[in-house]
Order: structure tokens, then sequence, then C-alpha cells
């Protein structure tokens, strides 16, 4: 069911020159700058026939590329028989225009690549939502552009001189109300979102980010097992990209996959796609996935930072996992990575290496949140077990041998402990040592009420 308004939008050419300028200052160099677009242009399903880069103080404000190199650029063209220029910079509309007219062939920069494999990979009802939103945003002001396009495409006449202001002004309009639209759309989907994630409190979250194609999805399947998709009631609500996780003597908890990073986010996109993130933002840990055998390791991290910070998930306590070990050439470039992130921990989610080291610092860390209570009560008492079931995960009852007394045992997180109120002829003991919480293992003992 393709819908006629979005198909306009994707990129159908396949042969294509790609281009970057880039600043002499930059920490790429110039044989590098194009490997990301050459990953991302393939992901999108065009083949690469040329390639320019400049290096440039900063981009011609007209036309991104220097006289000379815009020129050059032209004469690449027909050689090699280019449908179309995919700029690695994100370009101004009237950049785009400039060089669509002076090259005479139709120009796509950075965002409306990544928001074209957005949208040819988006699966869930409020995924298009989100995609078609962003897409509609980023275009709106690039509209002549587009009609120039499909003009083009269309081999009509006139190319290149566009449509009247008129029928620009309508297709505003009609943008405009379909904009409107998907906001609303999206965010009844948001609240309905918030509700299942609230309301899944006791349920502990894990959400795993990281740049694409750091094997974030590889890692998730490792983890939890090929085919374990949540089919339970209570979570049905739930997409597939969030799975239980069984942790060795702890118990089980969610963990959730991301939607990739790249650098550069198309802005609108970052915007858009925050809901999706909202699993992260809710999530007790992030498992920040790295591909250490990527050259460009350092700048990934710092880049998913950035996006993390700049849609307000605190990104403080997330965990580092440098994943693809086994693909590392150089193993003393990962020692030297190990000591500057000295809280690390190394996997291949291929091999198998250093998943139950993950599993037990994602433990460590979940339990310091934690603590484990024990809550002698007399049978009946509701309120009380319906704060412990709003508040807290039940691991057992017990009842006295008379079953007038229950013993609730429950884990439950360090800031609801003033939630539970004790009183006459109720006792809550806490369970707080060095395991923290590991329903298992129960030692020291501290008592916040004596009877
Ligand atoms: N050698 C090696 N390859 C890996 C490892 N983990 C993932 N990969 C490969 O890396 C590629 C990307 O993996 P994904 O799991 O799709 O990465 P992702 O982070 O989910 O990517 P996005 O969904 O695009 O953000 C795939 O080809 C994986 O097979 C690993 O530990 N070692
Ligand atoms: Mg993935």
């Amino acid at each position: 069911m393709a819908d006629p308004k979005r198909e306009e939008l994707q990129v159908k050419a396949k042969r294509a020159i790609l281009v970057s300028v880039i600043s002499p200052s930059s920490h790429i160099n110039k044989e590098q700058a194009l490997d990301e677009l050459k990953g991302l242009v393939e992901t999108a399903g065009v083949k690469v026939v040329g390639t320019l880069v400049q290096s440039r103080e900063n981009p011609h404000p007209a036309t991104c590329l220097g006289k000379g190199k815009l020129a050059e650029l032209k004469s690449m063209v027909k050689p090699v028989d280019a449908e179309l220029i995919i700029f690695d910079n994100n370009l101004s509309p009237s950049q785009g225009r400039n060089i669509e007219e002076e090259t005479g062939t139709i120009i796509v920069d950075r965002s409306e690549l990544i928001l074209d494999i957005f949208a040819t990979h988006a699966k869930t009802y409020e995924a298009k939502l989100q995609v078609e939103l962003a897409q509609l945003l980023y275009f709106r002001p690039r509209l002549k552009r587009l009609w120039t396009h499909l003009e083009r495409i269309e081999g009509g006449v006139g190319a290149g001189r566009g449509p009247g202001e008129k029928q620009l002004e309508t297709d505003r309009r009609l943008l405009d109300k379909r904009v409107a639209e998907l906001k609303r759309k999206l965010s009844e989907v948001e609240k309905r979102r918030e509700r299942t994630v609230s309301n899944r409190f006791q349920q502990l979250t894990v959400s795993l980010v990281g740049y694409t194609n750091a094997g974030k999805s590889t890692l998730m399947n490792a983890l939890t097992g090929a085919d374990v998709y949540i089919a339970d009631q209570l979570f049905a609500t739930l997409d597939t990209r969030t799975r239980r996780w069984e942790l060795p003597h702890w118990g089980e908890i969610l963990l959730s996959d991301t939607v990739g990073f790249v650098r550069n986010l198309p802005h609108h996109l970052v915007a858009s796609f925050k809901s999706t993130l909202e699993e992260a933002r809710q999530a007790d840990l992030l498992l920040h996935v790295v591909d250490s055998s990527n050259p460009e390791v350092e700048h990934h991290i710092k880049t998913v930072n950035e996006v993390l910070e700049e849609i307000g998930i605190d990104y403080s306590n997330a965990l580092l996992v440098f994943n693809k070990s086994d693909k590392v050439e150089d193993r003393s470039k990962l020692d030297v990575l190990r000591l500057k992130y000295e809280n690390a921990i190394t996997v291949s989610a291929v091999s198998g290496e250093g998943l139950d080291r993950l599993s037990q610092a994602v433990i460590d860390r979940l339990a310091s949140g934690y603590v484990i209570v024990e809550i002698e009560t007399p049978v009946g008492n509701g309120k009380l077990l319906s704060q412990l079931e709003e508040h807290s995960l039940i691991l057992s009852r017990e009842y006295s041998s008379d079953d007038t007394r229950v013993t609730y045992r429950a884990r439950i997180a360090r800031r609801f402990l003033p939630v539970l109120k004790s009183s006459e002829d109720t006792e809550i003991r806490i369970h707080d040592d060095g395991d923290q919480g590991s329903p298992n293992q129960l030692q020291h003992e501290e008592s916040i009420h004596e009877v």
C-alpha cells in the first residue's frame, strides 16, 4: 500500500556521485570523508559512480562547493551517467537549488538521504508517522525544488522553471494540514505509550543505544535468544524491539533496542524520534553500544552522547559496551580505549566473548538502586498489598502456620522505600548487602522498624 505522497519524496534514481566538503582542520581526512556516506547510500540501494571531496575552510554560502569544484562536478555527470548527486553536507534550500541549476542533476543532501533510509525502514505505525512528519517538515521550505525534481523525473516541459507561486501556496497549505494531522496522531500514540511504559514499573528495563551499525540488534539477539519475541498478553502493546532478558541469579528484565544514531542527524528527525526513544528515557540503565573496530569510535561515542543530551536523556550512568572485539585488528588500540573508558565492558555479540561479564555488570548497576524488603503483616492488609503491587516486584509470599499473617518478599527501588509505612502490626525489614537485592542471596539485615 504505497502512499503516493510518500513515494514522491523518495530517492528513485540509482546512480549517484557522492560529494563532501570538509574543513581542513577536521579529524576526518579526504580518503575517509565519504566512507560513512557510502555505507548510508548502499543501505538506500544506490550505486556510487563517482566521488568528489573538497577541502575548504567553510562551505561556499551559495553553492557549498567552490566555483572550480562545482564546474568539475558538472563535467563528471555525463561520462558516468549519474542520475543524482548526493552531498554528505546538509544544504540550505537555496544551495540545493543553485547546485541543481548549475549541474542539471537532482541533488540530495545528507538529511534527505537519511530521511529516505528511515522512510524505507520504518516498520511500526508510529515510526511511519514520525518519518512522514520529519519528511514534510524538511521538504516544506524546499517545495519549489521538489517540484523541479518531479518535472525532471517526468521529463516535463519547462523543467527548471518550477510551478507558479499559486500552486506552491496550495501545496504548502495541504502540507500544513497533513503536518497537523500527523502531529495529532503521534500525540495519541505517545499518550498510549506513556501509559504502557509507566505500567511496567516493576519490570526493570535496560535500553540499548548507540551509533548506527554498532551491533545493538545483534547484541539484543545474543543476549535474549533469537526468537523470544514478547507474546504475553500484558505486553501485547509493545513492539518487537523489546524482549525479555533472563539475568542469571537476578531474574527477568526487559531489554529494548532503539534506532541507531548518526552524526548530523536531521534536526526534525531528532525531534520526531524523541518518542521512539521514550523507552530509553524511562530505562533503569542504558547500554551504550559502540563498534570498537571502527576507527571513528571516539567520535561515535561523542555523537551519541550529544544526541542523547539534545533530546534530554541523562547518559551519565550509561554503561559503555565495546562491541565487535573479534574484529579489532590492533588489540593495543582497544587497550588504549579501555584505559580511557575504564568502566566499559568489552564484548563480541558474534563470538559471545564478554557476554557473561556484561550480564554481571548490568546486575551490579541495577542492584545498586534496589533493595529487597521483607514485610510481615496480617492477612488482608489490602492497602499495603496494593502499595507493594504498585511500587515493587513481589518475589514471594509465605503464610504463617495459622494463616493469620503473611510475609512478602519484594524488590523495590530505594527511591520508593518511603512509600512503605510500617505500623504496629506490620514489620518491614530491609536487606541491604553487597549484592544489593539479588533475590537469592540475603545476608545482612537492617530493620527500619521494631515492633
Ligand atoms: N564481527 C562482528 N560483527 C558484528 C558484531 N556485532 C554486530 N556485528 C555486525 O555489524 C553489523 C550491524 O549490526 P546490527 O546489530 O544491525 O547493528 P545496529 O547497531 O543494530 O544497527 P542499526 O539498527 O542500524 O542502528 C551486522 O552486519 C552485524 O553482523 C560483532 O560482535 N562482531
Ligand atoms: Mg538495529
